[in-house]
């Protein structure tokens, strides 16, 4: 684990603009990845690397594992009872699973947005995008405020919500509160963002700001976006990997994996012939 994790002060990820994203370092590397909830094997030797700076959408019908894998990125598993992950995952080369690893600090590494905006109920919009920054023990009043406006800004969410910062974060409309919870997981500067159906519960509009967002921040961020939605993923990713039954089954370039599959089973399910 990088020292440099802890440093709320780190500089924001450089801009890939003009960089050949296929030249820097994976942002995830993973080797064999396997997980069991009990003795049920849910994920089969996963292999793949994620690249950084850009957008990494991840397909597959239901169950297939899609939030599986993208929980086993950020140690979320370690909550769940019975779940047991094997194999090996490095984030830009560090192995997040050594057993001098905390799983804090990578948690700030590596932001998460889930299905259901989740803003914290009892605190302020502010609040909400701050919280991160405070569990870490920042106080500096002037950084905070930086922070503030830099996430909330990010998330393109400033110009609706400056003027009532105080404001309960659930008084949002839902579109307005999954991007609150976008500015809250970019408040600490992660390198890598998480992100687990973030649109499947809004109306088009918000979707459309939403997939608008994270092609925007995916020329800053590396983005694996877990969607059911085989749009959503064609929109919004550059490469993107198909599941089937917990097994990686194809990954590459979106417009290629989407117009000229290589396997008989991506094209199976893109053709909706199961799914
Ligand atoms: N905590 C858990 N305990 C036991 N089984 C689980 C747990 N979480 C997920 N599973 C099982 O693991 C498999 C993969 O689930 P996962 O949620 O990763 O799929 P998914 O592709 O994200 O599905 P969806 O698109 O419906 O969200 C499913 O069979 C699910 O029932």
């Amino acid at each position: 684990m990088s020292a440099s994790a802890s440093d709320p002060k780190r500089a924001v990820p450089a801009s890939s603009e003009g960089a050949d994203p296929q030249k820097q370092s994976p942002a995830f590397q993973i080797e064999d990845l396997h997980v069991w909830f009990g003795s049920r094997a849910v994920l089969h030797g996963i292999s793949l690397n994620i690249p950084s700076h850009q957008v990494t959408g991840i397909i597959g019908p239901s169950g297939c594992g899609k939030s599986t894998f993208l929980r086993a990125l950020n140690r979320m598993h370690e909550f769940t009872p019975g779940a047991r992950v094997q194999g090996r995952i490095r984030l830009f080369g560090d192995d997040i699973y050594e057993s001098s690893g905390d799983p804090i600090l990578l948690r700030r590494r590596v932001g998460m947005v889930f299905q259901k905006s989740n803003p914290f109920p009892t605190m302020s919009i502010q609040e909400n995008v701050l919280i991160g920054l405070r569990l870490a023990g920042t106080r500096n009043r002037e950084l905070l405020e930086e922070r503030l406006e830099e996430a909330l800004r990010m998330a393109a969410l400033w110009s609706e919500v400056k003027d009532r910062l105080h404001a309960p974060g659930t008084e949002l409309s839902g579109g307005q509160q999954q991007r609150l919870c976008i500015a809250r997981a970019l408040a600490v500067r992660p390198e890598v963002l998480l992100m687990d159906e973030p649109c499947s519960a809004l109306d088009p509009i918000a979707t459309a700001q939403i997939e608008s967002l994270i092609r925007d921040l995916g020329q800053r961020y590396s983005i694996v976006l877990a969607t059911h939605n085989l749009q959503e993923a064609g929109r919004t990713a550059d490469r993107t990997a198909f599941f089937l039954e917990g097994r990686l089954i194809e990954f590459g370039s979106t417009k290629k994996l989407f117009t000229n599959p290589s396997q008989k089973q991506t094209e199976d399910y893109l053709t909706g012939r199961f799914g």
